[in-house]
């Protein structure tokens, strides 16, 4: 699906990885297109998480290759946002808000004269698109989970990335702002053709944006797009035992898997009619 001549945002050829004894997955070829929107779905310990490390080559994969950016996983440079997995900063954090989004920009790309009125302004916006402006000077461990992870967000697309990794990158925000989050985020991939690699345990509340999910489960996975996979037959080939899928008010509603991982928990918004490729 990558046009032609277009290099492929994120690329894996026979990429499989294991700990141990534990193989997440094997046989994974891939390509992510710039601009497309790729989620990472799967009950917990099925390896999203893993999926994110391999491609920025902090987890070596155990067979395959895996390209980012149109580099080998792990090869410096530039174009690459991350939103890791929420940890909360310590009460004692010496940084404010604007700081830590100013640790995502890369004063350089700017002339020597105008670089810090540059950056200034740039922290300012960035500040502004994620609702932070009120508590730009606050530290960021008095902030809430939900403030500091609206800050990871501006800090991830400071640079406009040319691929955005994010690892749940919704939790522990109220509806409002997963919604402003997730717009956030589809708007950097629309205005800067940004692939995005979005893992999460819910769908639902990014459902509009979806292109192809990967979903993965007892180490195996599936690939494709949202109405292909989220069915009743492949998730219950997928997990080995009876799963239904049903598709309530727009929302995919799944019941019966075998632990407590869910995929539905609130309305949806259809509200921009794009379509999946
Ligand atoms: N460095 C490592 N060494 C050994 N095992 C690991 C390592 N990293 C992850 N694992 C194991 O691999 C499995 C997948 O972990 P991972 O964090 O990728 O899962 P996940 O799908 O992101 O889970 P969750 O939804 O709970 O965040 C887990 O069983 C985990 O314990």
């Amino acid at each position: 699906m990558t046009p032609v001549g277009r290099a492929p945002a994120v690329r894996l050829r026979g990429a499989s990885l294991s700990f141990g004894p534990r193989r997440l997955w094997s046989g994974l070829d891939l390509d992510i297109a710039p601009g497309e929107f790729f989620a990472v779905l799967g009950p917990n310990g099925s390896g999203k998480t893993s999926f994110l490390k391999a491609l920025l080559g902090i987890v070596p994969l155990t067979e395959g290759t895996v390209e980012l950016a149109g580099r080998p996983a792990g090869r410096r440079g530039g174009g690459i946002g991350y939103i890791p997995q929420q940890r909360a900063f310590s009460p004692d954090t010496p940084l404010r808000a604007r700081d830590l989004v100013g640790l995502g920009i890369d004063g350089h790309r700017w002339g020597i004269r105008t670089r810090r009125r540059a950056v200034e302004a740039r922290i300012e916006a960035l500040l502004a698109t994620v609702g932070a402006t009120d508590y730009a000077k606050v530290p960021v461990g008095r902030l809430s989970g939900g403030e500091q992870q609206r800050l990871r967000v501006a800090q991830a697309i400071a640079d406009s990335p040319e691929v955005l990794l994010c690892d749940e990158p919704l939790l522990s925000l109220d509806l409002n702002h997963q919604q402003a989050v997730s717009r956030l985020i589809d708007a950097q991939r629309r205005e800067h053709d940004a692939a995005v690699v979005f893992v999460t345990h819910e769908i639902n509340p990014i459902l509009d944006y979806v292109d192809r999910v990967l979903y993965l489960a007892d180490g195996r996975f599936r690939v494709g797009r949202p109405e292909d996979v989220m069915t009743t037959e492949v998730l219950s080939d997928l997990y080995g035992s009876r799963v239904e899928v049903s598709r309530v008010n727009g929302r995919i509603v799944v019941v019966g898997l075998p632990d407590a991982t869910t995929h539905h928990h609130e309305p949806l918004h259809h509200d921009h009619g794009k379509e999946p490729v």
